[in-house]
């Protein structure tokens, strides 16, 4: 992690956050996170431990009790999600992401329907991006592969040049290429200056690419520390061996480089 990334007000930070999808049930039980400008933070834990609730908890999708998240010193605790999408938080949920009866370049438009005059600009930015997507532009989004529609669903978000990115489980459902090719994407996208949020359950991998990691139990961050500190640290590999031992596997991609 480079010491400059984590200088100055956080780009979002969330403190102590509770928050539940019904009354009385609290799924974050103060939860805290932070992630600076161009930094790439990874969330990883058990299942049910409350990693996509915290992700929709900071785009405005699950009402927040207690605690607060704000955006550049900004206070955007419970904002509503389209307010959100102007101020530069863009969110890419792990399924239904895109609309599948649209064109790829027609789900694109959707992603900026709140800024139309800078769509021939954006296009051509994502298109250069993702190359595949230029190609299918004219495909039905239904019958992309499940990597093509993921890259379409970063890019329907990233039309609104978002400064932080919030990614639910990019790599769910994915081969084990198509799995990396989804981290090195991300670590492009974030080299052109987005921040990025991302739940993963692909642990080992997620922390290979992070800046800095989260582990979550029960609602809590209960470790945070470097990505690669943080899959070498034995109390993490004790709690959480079976995600992170995984993918150990010479073959595939070497995401540290
Ligand atoms: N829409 C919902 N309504 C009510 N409870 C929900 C809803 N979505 C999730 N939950 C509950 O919230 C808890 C945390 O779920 P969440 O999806 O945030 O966990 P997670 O850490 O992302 O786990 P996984 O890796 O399995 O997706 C679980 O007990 C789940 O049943």
């Amino acid at each position: 992690m480079s010491g400059s990334k984590t200088e100055g007000t956080p780009l979002i930070h969330v403190d102590n956050v509770v928050a539940g999808y019904l009354p009385g049930v609290n799924i974050l039980n103060g939860c805290s996170l932070t992630a600076h400008e161009g930094e790439i933070v990874g969330i990883i834990g058990p299942n049910g431990a409350g990693k996509s609730t915290l992700l929709k908890a900071m785009f405005g999708l699950v009402t927040i009790h207690e605690g607060t998240v704000s955006l550049g010193g900004s206070d955007i605790t419970n904002m509503r999600t389209n307010k959100l999408v102007e101020m530069g938080v863009g969110f890419v949920p792990q399924t239904n992401n895109v609309f599948p009866s649209l064109s790829v370049e027609e789900n694109l438009r959707m992603g900026l329907f709140l800024r139309p005059k800078k769509l021939r600009q954006r296009l051509d930015a994502m298109y250069d991006l993702f190359g595949n997507l230029h190609e299918r532009k004219d495909r039905s989004a239904g019958a992309l592969s499940g990597g093509e529609r993921q890259s379409l669903a970063m890019a329907r978000a990233l039309m609104m040049e978002p400064s932080v990115l919030l990614l639910d489980e990019p790599s769910a459902g994915l081969s084990p290429v198509r799995q990396d090719e989804t981290f090195i994407r991300t670590r492009k996208i974030n080299k052109t200056g987005v921040s990025v949020v991302m739940v993963e359950q692909n642990a080992r991998r997620c922390l290979q690419i992070c800046d800095r990691g989260y582990v979550l139990d029960q609602g809590k961050d209960a470790y945070t520390g470097a990505g690669r500190e943080l899959a070498d640290d034995p109390r993490v590999i004790e709690l959480y061996l079976g995600t992170l031992a995984e993918d150990v596997d010479s073959q595939r991609t070497d995401l540290t480089k």
